[in-house]
């Protein structure tokens, strides 16, 4: 299976920039995930590698063959670029049956009658459909249809599979046990895959590697590991998992390189970090709520950092507890296996389950509406 290079793309609508210098290389078998919010470009780049939509500026190869050079005037119509689609409406035909629907992208390559049935019985094999291929889709549930469009991407072998949010037709339950299934047969198939969500589960669960993008670029591509434990932006962590984001103002340093002192609303708190930070400087700690654990005053827990805070709101959701505390003028939100903890509390977590941005962090909405509702 080849690999998927994409090199200083760019698109414009109408002079709306909507991708703007985005280069990446996707690897040999991997599934490779473009994950952000709503309209930040993701579709648009798979539609570029598609072919479905024509770059402004850039260059798209599959396995070393030039799809898109705006240079060298390159454009490879979207029908001979044997790619797989799926996209969120599975877009099967209703009158036609499974067997017919799977039968349409072979007779435009006018693959013989006789090889089709084989290579729509392997597809639809592949998807655990073989038996219903006499049905029609609406006798079909969800999640078998979306199997069926996948099916039918499968069933002229493309090079490389793009699928634009293919479960999200699909209920919560579903989705789950479809997501399993789906990393399982790619891992079986080796195709390389590009997939789109904006749900950074999905993304964690499914992909080799995660390309986050905002407002047309793309600002980390990493594992999921690398993306939930060293996000390069405040963006990434505020976009895939929570994070609180507390405001200080750096004291000093320990040592030459690590540890960074700051002043955590009134609390002295050590972080490490390898960011070269000057006294005074205003800084934002970024950490999770499970990274945090919430202990009585002066309870005794390991851990370096101690913030005195104040409970304002608890729940109990199952697994768990969540608190919300306030520490001086800032939110802080918790997860717990302790529950009943009211008033004053300390909130205790390690130097090294931080991390430390230079630039003052614009707080996301969630912890922002937590202080005005709590106030
Ligand atoms: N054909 C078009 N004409 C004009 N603007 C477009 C067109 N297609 C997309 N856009 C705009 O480009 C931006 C990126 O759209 P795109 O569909 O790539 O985003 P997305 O990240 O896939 O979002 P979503 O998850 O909502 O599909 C959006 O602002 C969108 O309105």
């Amino acid at each position: 299976m080849p690999e998927v290079t994409v090199r200083n793309l760019a698109k414009t609508f109408g002079g709306n920039s909507v991708l703007r210098d985005v280069t990446f290389t996707i690897r040999d078998g991997e599934f490779f995930t473009l994950l952000g919010a709503s309209g930040c470009g993701k579709s648009t780049t798979l539609n570029c590698i598609a072919g479905l939509e024509q770059p402004t500026e850039g260059a798209i190869t599959v396995g070393g063959r030039p799809f898109v050079d705006t240079a060298a005037g390159v454009f490879l119509p979207p029908e001979e670029r044997n790619l797989g689609m799926v996209f969120q409406s599975y877009a099967l035909w209703p009158h036609m049956t499974i067997a017919k629907n799977l039968a349409l992208p072979l007779n435009i390559r006018k693959v013989p009658k006789e090889k089709q049935k084989t290579l729509i019985h392997d597809a639809l094999d592949k998807v655990g459909l073989a038996e219903l291929s006499g049905r029609y889709p609406h006798q079909l549930s969800g999640g078998q249809q979306q199997r069926v469009a996948l099916a039918r991407a499968l069933v002229y072998s493309p090079t490389v599979l793009l699928l634009d949010e293919p479960l999200s037709n699909l209920d919560a339950k579903l989705r789950e046990q479809a997501r399993a299934w789906l990393k399982r047969l790619q891992e079986e198939l080796g195709i390389t895959t590009v997939y789109v969500t904006h749900d950074q589960e999905e993304a964690l669960a499914l992909s080799d590697r995660i390309a986050v993008m905002e407002g047309g670029n793309m600002i980390q591509i990493g594992t999921p590991h690398e993306i939930y434990e060293r996000p390069a932006a405040p963006e990434v962590a505020a976009f895939v998992g929570r994070c609180n984001f507390l405001t200080g103002k750096v004291v000093g340093h320990d040592g030459m390189r690590y540890g960074v002192r700051l002043d955590c609303s009134g609390d002295v708190v050590q972080v490490d970090s390898d960011r070269n930070i000057a006294a005074d400087d205003s800084v934002t700690v970024a950490i999770r709520p499970e990274r945090l654990e919430v202990v009585p005053p002066s309870g005794t827990v390991s851990g370096g950092n101690r913030l005195h805070t104040e409970v304002m709101t608890s729940s109990y959701v199952g697994s768990r507890y969540e608190y919300d505390v306030r520490l001086g003028g800032q939110a802080v939100q918790v997860l717990s296996s302790h529950g009943g903890l009211t008033g004053r509390v300390d909130l205790v977590f390690d130097p090294g389950q931080a991390l430390l941005y230079a630039d003052k962090v614009e707080l996301p909405e969630e912890q922002r509406d937590l202080l005005t509702v709590n106030s």
